[in-house]
């Protein structure tokens, strides 16, 4: 992947939402969109979708709009969609299954490709074409499939042990579902997903905003 301008975080969580929409109208056959269209089927404000793509230096044309092939090509540049990304998954329990059983299917180019758990009913199962590894083989399997990103779905009480040894084996970024807010060295991102916070959120606004959409 090529070097990157620095981005928002927020814009940065709004790429992939329009990757899928833009494989959706190339998929479709439209050749081209306004921001103004886009922003009418995701329901992100068109002077956001404009500021987002000019970061990238992607400037839609007066009176034309973007270029949706351009648009997607360098988004799937930006977002490494020509590369496989292996995850791991550490806790195959209730979460961890739901997620082994949903694995990204809706992008092409990731997916868990190893799960690890302490019980070792699990360890030396495949769930749903994902291989369950012991603990003791993490560091070993990790570096065999080239992974550096893992999601974290064990008990909270564990979470910053597991984080430790994921830091050990490599890790570049976790995607942290349980409550604790883990320690990293500078380095290693945490992506903290929180049902419990987005349905608050969702209340929130609802309470005192009425229906109007939030976004990101
Ligand atoms: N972010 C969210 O919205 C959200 C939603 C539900 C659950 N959670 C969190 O996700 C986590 C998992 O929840 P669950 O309901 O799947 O729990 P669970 O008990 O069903 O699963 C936890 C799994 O982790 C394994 N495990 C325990 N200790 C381990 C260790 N030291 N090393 C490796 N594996 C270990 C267990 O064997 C089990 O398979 C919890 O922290 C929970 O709070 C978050």
């Amino acid at each position: 992947m090529t070097q990157q301008p620095k981005i928002p975080r927020a814009t940065a969580k709004r790429l992939p939402i329009y990757y899928r929409y833009l494989t959706f109208l190339h998929d479709a056959g439209t050749n081209r969109i306004s921001s103004a269209e886009l922003s009418d089927a995701i329901k992100f404000d068109a002077a956001t979708i404009r500021r987002d793509f000019s970061y990238f230096g992607a400037l839609g044309k007066r009176g034309y709009g973007y270029d949706v092939k351009a648009l997607l090509d360098f988004f799937a540049n930006v977002l490494d969609q020509d590369s496989l990304i292996n995850v791991a998954l550490i806790g195959a329990g209730n979460l961890g299954q739901a997620l082994m059983n949903f694995n990204f299917h809706q992008s092409s180019n990731m997916r868990i490709s190893a799960a690890f758990d302490v019980d070792e009913s699990r360890a030396g199962t495949i769930l749903a074409g994902v291989p369950i590894y012991a603990m003791t083989d993490l560091k070993e399997q990790m570096t065999a499939q080239r992974i550096n990103i893992a999601i974290l779905t064990v008990p909270q009480e564990v979470a910053q042990d597991i984080t430790n040894q994921l830091v050990d084996a490599g890790v570049k970024g976790i995607l942290n579902f349980t409550p604790l807010r883990v320690t990293v060295p500078t380095g290693v991102r945490v992506q903290n997903v929180d049902l419990t916070n987005e349905l608050q959120t969702l209340v929130y606004f609802i309470d005192n905003y009425g229906s109007i959409t939030t976004g990101l």
